[in-house]
């Protein structure tokens, strides 16, 4: 494919890597390399292991990071549909590692539709803490959910707005951000050679350009000592070594620092920028000729312990409370929708969500929210936490979400099923199934990892599984 590449492309990385030129180029005639992550959410790296349909080689900078072969065709196993893994290039797990979500933490995933990295880092929280998983395209938005979902991810929020309007919301409000950029895509020239009709000198630099805007609302988000990642999946060195030189100009509250295991990949160059920056040899270059991976660039910086931590204004802060505390319409029905549904079918449950101030109604939609109390109402939001169900006429239908974030233990009904069952794909197609037992909501699962809903009723369980994702 070398002779597709643009000239300009070609050009610059000739001049920029000299004697490596010749095998960075080879490397565009190499196979593609695929990857998977185990979910950990679902599933523990070792139990998937023993299980796992495929052949797997372990990626070195990603704990549960595989690569496979091409024709394992993982995405279309039902393990897949029960969120046990998510499909990720090797060299896009090195971003999320390199932030280390822990749990408890307020983290915040600025670009992050299609969700790779949010559920990666929804990994690291455990379940504890916060995730802000923000996409600026109001359809790329709906994927980012959906795989959050899939997941079994109960402690995001997604959000659907620019950056500018999330920081006039978050003032120095995460732990942790990452900035995983929109850029030109040189990395993925060969993975998707739709990236190379895309590509100009220009886009390179409207994407630079586009980066400094990002990276500045991040880091007005970010609490004084936090971590900061800022990655692309581009070679030109504007949009990586230049957008962090120019971005620590701006912000000297601001240092580059070691990542993880440095040894693992390439260093970023301190004189690819202008003015030389010596701290950039601690960012990171993932070179598709050093490496089974695609192009990416990676680096870590810290927001000084001293940068100043102002709070909000405290007008603001009490307007919100205020908010906060007014019921809106249909809150006390929808509450009581939601109890008897889990009295009936996910007794469990009503512990885990115990917090009355926690569960938020939009319409007809429940959710159960990480941040109980916060005002979400001037921000476009596509999910905030756990979707429970959409209340109709004072009965709770329980979400899609609740099943995969639900374990078979915890639901009154279950129709299990093995993976070489044919009834698995059936259900995944959306047809009913002939099957006896006990009345009302079900949880279905594969292997013992959950599916979706089914509803039992007179030798039937009736397919609940959403239209939008069913197999065709
Ligand atoms: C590299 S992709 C993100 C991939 C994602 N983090 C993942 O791992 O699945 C960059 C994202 O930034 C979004 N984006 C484009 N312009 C933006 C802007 N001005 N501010 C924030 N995000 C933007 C794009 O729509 C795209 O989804």
């Amino acid at each position: 494919m070398t002779q597709n590449l643009p000239g300009l492309f070609t050009e610059r990385m000739k001049s920029l890597l000299n004697q490596e030129f010749a095998a960075f180029l080879a490397s565009y005639d190499q196979p593609v390399t695929y990857g998977l992550r185990v979910n950990p959410l679902k599933v523990a790296r070792e139990q998937f292991l023993s299980r796992s349909p495929f052949a797997l080689e372990p990626v070195s900078w990603c704990v549960n990071g595989f690569r496979y072969q091409d024709q394992e065709r993982p995405g279309k196993h039902p393990y897949h549909a029960a969120g046990l893994y998510y499909l990720q290039e090797p060299s896009a797990m090195s971003a999320a590692e390199a932030l280390d979500a822990q749990p408890g933490e307020r983290i915040l995933d600025l670009c992050a539709a299609p969700g790779g990295k949010s559920t990666q880092l929804a990994a690291g929280l455990n379940g504890q803490g916060l995730l802000v998983a923000n996409e600026i395209h109001p359809v790329r938005v709906k994927a980012l959910a959906e795989n959050l979902e899939r997941c079994g991810v109960k402690n995001a929020v997604v959000t659907n707005e620019t950056p500018e309007k999330l920081q006039e919301r978050f003032p120095q409000f995460f732990d942790k951000i990452l900035v995983d950029a929109p850029c030109s895509g040189e990395g993925m020239f060969r993975k998707l050679p739709e990236a190379i009709e895309d590509w100009s000198p220009d886009k390179v630099t409207e994407c630079h350009l586009m980066q400094q805007d990002i990276l500045d609302a991040a880091s007005a988000m970010l609490k004084p000592g936090g971590t900061l990642v800022y990655s692309t999946c581009t070679f030109a060195p504007l949009e990586n070594e230049q957008s962090l030189v120019d971005f620590l100009t701006r912000h000297p509250e601001f240092t580059v620092v070691e990542l993880p295991e440095p040894g693992w990949f390439a260093p970023g160059q301190p004189d690819w920028a202008n003015p030389r920056c010596e701290p950039l040899g601690k960012t990171a270059r993932l070179w598709p000729h050093l490496l089974q991976g695609e192009g990416h660039y990676l680096a870590k910086l810290q927001k000084s312990h001293d940068a100043d931590s102002s709070e909000l204004p405290e007008k603001r802060k009490d307007k919100r409370a205020a908010k906060a505390k007014t019921a809106p319409a249909g809150r006390k029905e929808a509450l009581l929708a939601w109890r008897a549904f889990a009295e009936e079918a996910m007794p469990e449950l009503l512990a885990e969500f115990a917090d009355e101030s926690a569960f938020l109604l939009f319409g007809e939609q429940l959710y159960y929210s990480p941040l109980p109390g916060f005002d979400w109402d001037k921000l476009k939001v596509a999910r905030v936490g756990l979707h429970l169900g959409t209340v109709k006429k004072n009965r709770l239908e329980p979400a899609h979400a609740l099943a995969l974030a639900s374990t078979p233990a915890q639901a009154a009904r279950v129709a299990s099923y093995a993976s070489d069952d044919p009834q698995v794909v059936r259900y995944l197609k959306g047809e009913a199934l002939a099957r006896d037992g006990a009345n009302g909501w079900t949880l279905v699962t594969v292997d013992g990892f959950s599916l979706g809903w089914g509803k039992q009723s007179e030798g039937q369980l009736k397919n609940h599984y959403p239209k939008g994702l069913r197999w065709l």
